[in-house]
């Protein structure tokens, strides 16, 4: 293992929320003084003017000395009505957003991720909900309900009934498409569980949307109980800046002149309103790292000097046996047949084939990933732990699964360096990992540990605090790698782990791969549709072709003696190789 300078291994301060706060900008500043003021009125006012219902003799008096704003038709002071109304107004605007909001986050949120028949049955109600015409409904359930029972809470839970439906398709939409992210992936095959992957992988993604989602059910609840209590169906022991606007009404303000009883009111609703939406505007920055000005610079990648690989022992660490998979259907697909190999402790397998041969689909089965309508229609897969000896992996339960995978085997996604958690900073994933895996550890110990695997890799330490955006293509390909070997697993599937990379990145990362292998003895199962690129690699090489193997030997006896016409045709399809067998990715020279 490497060994860290202290200073590296010193745990450093946590950016967490601190890194959030947004940039000043115009439109924040107007939003948050708008929405502050208007908040501080309704709180504050009630405290500092007189009743609101005390009637004097002077009924409709134009603002003045006396009454700042003011009267109505009945005497009572304007100013301290807006200031009791205004609270009103906003008691119930942020009741109707929290309920709203919860509602929308359980049937959209929750629904998705769980899928199947929770999902329907959600997705069901919300769709049934969101055809029932919004504001008639309202008013009938307003109308059923007695007026003495009709108090804010009534009416915010009337609101929120009618008002959630929209935001929860919304939701749900974006979850079905963060569900299938490799991040996401990821944490499942990690160990997360359900409400943990829901929590930290899933909701911070769709803050931004869960906080407009907010800030528009508080202004529609606003706006829709001003629309309700000017039919006289508002809450009627409260009063609200709507029941104001409806004594406004009543007492034909308009027709009479009598502005100031009408407009501040509505004013005070619009800028509500105007405050909210520009404080949206601001939120879309402070959620999302990437909007952000980076603030942090931190030096450049330390590479590191690589070693030839060691022999593979003799003795299998992995074995499929006969495994085949089917995604059932009206047309089922056998995209694995009858597979059998044999992984040995401490070698490098290729497994090449076209796209669409079924290599990933083999990879998900190895792990136990796959979902319907993928099915283990035959054969074993049998992990022979240096521990537990043989493991059947197709039988273990839910609980022995989480703590399988990653610490014994863990995978490199198909596009890895997509896989990392936008809104979480590289310390967190991996630290995210050992809390799972490791709960006893320490949080000194998960640091030192976090910041030694990065080093292993080849990436700075320093880039531990930085966001997946900030770093390279081929810097989180390597962060990724660094995540599956944190728990020291015997076996390692990497899904295609370079496809996406330069070719010089590419060679940079093998050659790591294949010094950590000699470091640390883990296997590799390499998957790829590169045959030159395993030929340089791998130690042993399998062939797939429609979901077969076809071919199957160590990397010299495919290269110059393949035996099947399929091999001899991939390997006419690349330009000859000249040279000698890992020259490519050992040396250390330009390609
Ligand atoms: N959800 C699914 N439903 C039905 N068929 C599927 C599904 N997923 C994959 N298949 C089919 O299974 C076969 C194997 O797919 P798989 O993704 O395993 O191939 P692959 O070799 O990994 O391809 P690539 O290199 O392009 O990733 C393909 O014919 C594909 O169309």
């Amino acid at each position: 293992m490497t060994n860290l300078s202290p200073e590296l291994l010193e745990p450093r301060p946590s950016a967490g929320w601190r890194n959030l706060a947004p940039r000043w900008s115009p439109k924040l500043a107007v939003g948050s003084a708008l929405i502050l003021t208007i908040t501080l009125f309704g709180l504050v006012g009630p405290l500092l003017v007189g009743d609101p219902d005390r009637i004097d003799n002077i009924g409709l008096t134009a603002p003045s000395g006396g009454h700042l704003l003011g009267t109505t038709q009945t005497g009572q002071d304007v100013l301290a009505q807006i200031a009791y109304a205004t609270r009103g107004s906003l008691y119930i605007g942020v009741l109707v957003g929290v309920m709203a909001t919860f509602l929308s986050a359980l049937f959209g949120i929750v629904g998705a991720y769980i899928g199947g028949v929770v999902d329907e049955a959600f997705s069901l109600f919300s769709n049934v909900m969101l055809v029932i015409p919004g504001l008639p409904l309202v008013i009938v359930i307003s109308a059923f309900v007695p007026p003495e029972q009709r108090g804010s809470w009534t009416i915010a839970l009337v609101l929120a009934i009618t008002g959630w439906a929209a935001s929860a398709r919304v939701l749900r939409a974006q979850t079905l498409s963060l569900r299938g992210r490799d991040y996401v992936l990821a944490a499942r095959v990690a160990g997360e569980r359900t409400w943990r992957v829901i929590g930290v992988e899933i909701l911070p993604n769709l803050l931004p949307l869960l906080a407009s989602q907010f800030v528009f059910a508080v202004i529609a609840a606003i706006l829709s109980e001003a629309g309700l209590s000017f039919l006289g169906l508002g809450a009627s022991s409260s009063s609200t800046l709507g029941t104001m606007l409806y004594y406004a009404q009543n007492g034909f303000a308009l027709q009479r002149g009598a502005w100031w009883w009408f407009v501040p009111p509505g004013l005070i609703i619009a800028l509500f309103g105007c405050g909210l939406a520009l404080v949206n505007f601001s939120i879309d920055e402070i959620i999302n790292p990437k909007l952000r000005d980076l603030r942090r610079r931190v030096g450049a990648v330390t590479r590191r000097a690589t070693d030839p690989a060691p022999s593979p022992g003799d003795d299998a660490v992995l074995t499929l046996t006969g495994l085949s998979v089917t995604y059932q259907g009206e047309r089922p697909v056998r995209a694995v047949r009858e597979v059998s190999l044999t992984l040995r402790r401490g070698e490098i397998l290729g497994l090449a084939g076209e796209s669409g041969c079924g290599k990933t689909t083999l990879a998900y089965a190895v792990n136990r990933l796959y979902r319907p309508p993928a099915e283990v229609t035959a054969g074993s897969v049998t992990f022979r732990d240096r521990v537990d000896g043989d493991l059947d992996i197709l039988a273990l339960t839910p609980e022995e699964l989480r703590a399988f995978r990653w610490s014994k085997l863990s995978m490199v996604f198909q596009g890895a360096m997509n896989a990392l958690n936008p809104v979480l900073t590289i310390r967190r994933q991996l630290e995210d990992v050992l809390t799972t895996h490791r709960p006893a550890m320490s949080r000194k110990a998960r640091r030192a540990r976090c910041a030694e695997l990065l080093a292993l890799v080849g990436v700075d330490p320093r880039r531990l605090r930085s966001y997946p955006h900030e770093l390279s293509g081929g810097m989180r390909q390597r962060v990724m790698i660094a995540m599956a070997l944190l728990l020291e697993p015997q076996v390692v599937i990497m899904d295609e782990p370079t496809t996406a990379l330069d070719v010089v990145v590419q060679r940079g990362i093998l050659r790591e791969i294949m010094r950590l292998r000699g470091e640390l003895g883990f296997a590799v199962l390499f998957i790829t549709h590169d045959l030159p690129l395993l030929l340089e690699v791998a130690d042993r090489i399998a062939i797939m072709l429609d979901g077969q193997i076809v071919e199957y030997g160590s990397a010299e006896q495919v290269r110059d003696q393949p035996r099947h016409a399929y091999t001899r045709r991939l390997l006419d399809s690349f330009p000859s190789l000249t040279g000698e067998r890992g020259a490519f990715v050992r040396s250390g020279g330009a390609p």
